[in-house]
């Protein structure tokens, strides 16, 4: 019992400070996970390992030091990603949202990686990333695309989809979304494996922590927004879904009755066309009030952790590494030349593309409304005064 109470999340470093926490980005070739691991890598203390099929990074985060696994996404990559699965306690997939033609590739591969039993329960980081590209789908989008209520409830995970640009983030200094996003599955790791050794210590106390441990499950993916600088809004979460006591699912769209029958249907829609329909913000923030907050995730799933299979680096094991050791922080980071003149400077700006993320922008419009009908009113009540008056005379 105390094996697996120890080895199923979070290790406790020997000197008492730090937990460790091993997560591994994946996702499809050419997305930008590298860019991410070097975007953690200059805003956060680290140091690299360079391993026979990966590249391991650690950094630190507030208490915590993190192992992160780049694993590469081409067909090849992809066949080593299990041997990973049972040493990761969270995972970062990350998506090219403008790459519209491999978003059903994306599908495939996010609904294989979650049928797997040693990834079953485990936090899910989804970066959408290049969303500083022109054709890039909004995080609403790929949620519908992508059967993300459906593949993530069914299969019971607690997952957050971050919009963000790895590369723009970095070039605006707003890392804000890039450092949020793990701060979250740092403490989704967290918090399971604070709940599961308390469900453990339950079993073996005999004294029940829970209400109910069968099927007590509570599970959320929410969707921040993302303005056209790169800032984020303070829309978040304009998307909340989650799963309580497993029946009946409650679910929310911020409002938005449509769209949720869409989800529901599962109608799928040619990709490329759903953005061209310009869906008004206003009544997701008018029925904001609405809006469920998710609650603290006491999931009850777990995977003892395997040891890695063959050839693979650990950190444990990694003797044959070679390591280099340098602390970068957010004062000095210089952005790559690589990265500076291609894509990212000439795409056009993404102004033109969400303006309607804007809440300044929509209480704006409704004060407009709100002037406009109360002149209309007025004038009405004037006029049934005039005729009023007038039959009343004649
Ligand atoms: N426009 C734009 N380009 C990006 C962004 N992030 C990454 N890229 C570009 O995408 C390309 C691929 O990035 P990588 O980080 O090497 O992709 P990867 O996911 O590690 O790919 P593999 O290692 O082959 O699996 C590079 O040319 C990056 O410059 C982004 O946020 N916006
Ligand atoms: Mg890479």
């Amino acid at each position: 019992m105390f094996k697996l109470m120890t080895s199923c999340g979070p290790q406790v470093n020997t000197n008492g400070t730090r937990r460790n926490m091993t997560i591994i980005i994946i996702g499809l070739e050419n997305a930008g996970k590298t860019v991410f691991v070097e975007a953690f890598r200059r805003l956060l203390p680290s140091k690299i390992d360079r391993c026979m099929n990966s590249k391991l990074t650690t950094v630190l985060l507030d208490e915590y030091e993190i192992s992160v696994y780049d694993l590469n996404g081409d067909m090849k990559g992809r066949k080593i990603w299990p041997n990973y699965y049972a040493q990761a306690h969270g995972i970062v997939f990350v998506l090219d949202s403008s790459d519209l033609g491999r978003m059903q590739e994306v599908k495939t591969t996010l609904s294989h990686l979650l049928s797997d039993a040693r990834v079953a329960g485990k936090p899910i980081l989804l970066l959408a990333n290049k969303q500083d590209k022109k054709n890039a789908l909004l995080p609403r989008d790929i949620i519908k695309y992508l059967f993300l209520e459906r593949i993530m409830n069914d299969n019971k995970f607690m997952c957050l989809l971050e919009p963000c640009s790895a590369i723009q983030n970095l070039q605006r200094s707003n890392h804000e979304p890039l450092l949020e996003g793990l701060r979250w599955l740092v403490t989704a790791i967290q918090n399971k494996q604070e709940n599961l050794c308390a469900h453990e210590q339950s079993l073996t106390s005999g004294i029940p922590t829970y209400k109910d441990t069968t099927g007590f499950k509570v599970e959320y993916a929410s969707i921040r927004s993302v303005g056209s600088n790169g800032a984020r809004n303070v829309l978040e979460p304009p998307h909340i879904l989650y799963l309580q006591f497993s029946d009946p699912i409650i679910r929310k769209y911020g409002g938005e009755e449509e769209y949720e029958k869409g989800m529901t249907e599962e109608k799928e829609e040619p990709l490329g066309q759903h953005s061209m329909e310009t869906r008004p913000l206003k009544p997701i923030l008018k029925k904001e009030g609405l809006r469920l907050k998710p609650k603290k995730n006491v999931s009850v799933t777990f995977a003892l952790d395997e040891p890695m299979e063959e050839g693979e680096c650990s950190k444990v094991n990694g003797a044959q590494n070679t390591t280099e050791l340098h602390y970068n922080y957010r004062a000095d980071f210089q952005f790559p030349e690589t990265y500076t003149n291609d894509e990212v400077t000439s795409e056009p700006s993404p102004k033109k593309r969400m303006p309607t993320w804007y809440v300044e922008e929509m209480m704006l419009e409704d004060a407009y409304e709100d002037i406009f009908e109360t002149c209309v009113n007025a004038l009405i009540s004037r006029t049934i005064r005039t005729i009023s008056v007038f039959l009343f005379l004649f």
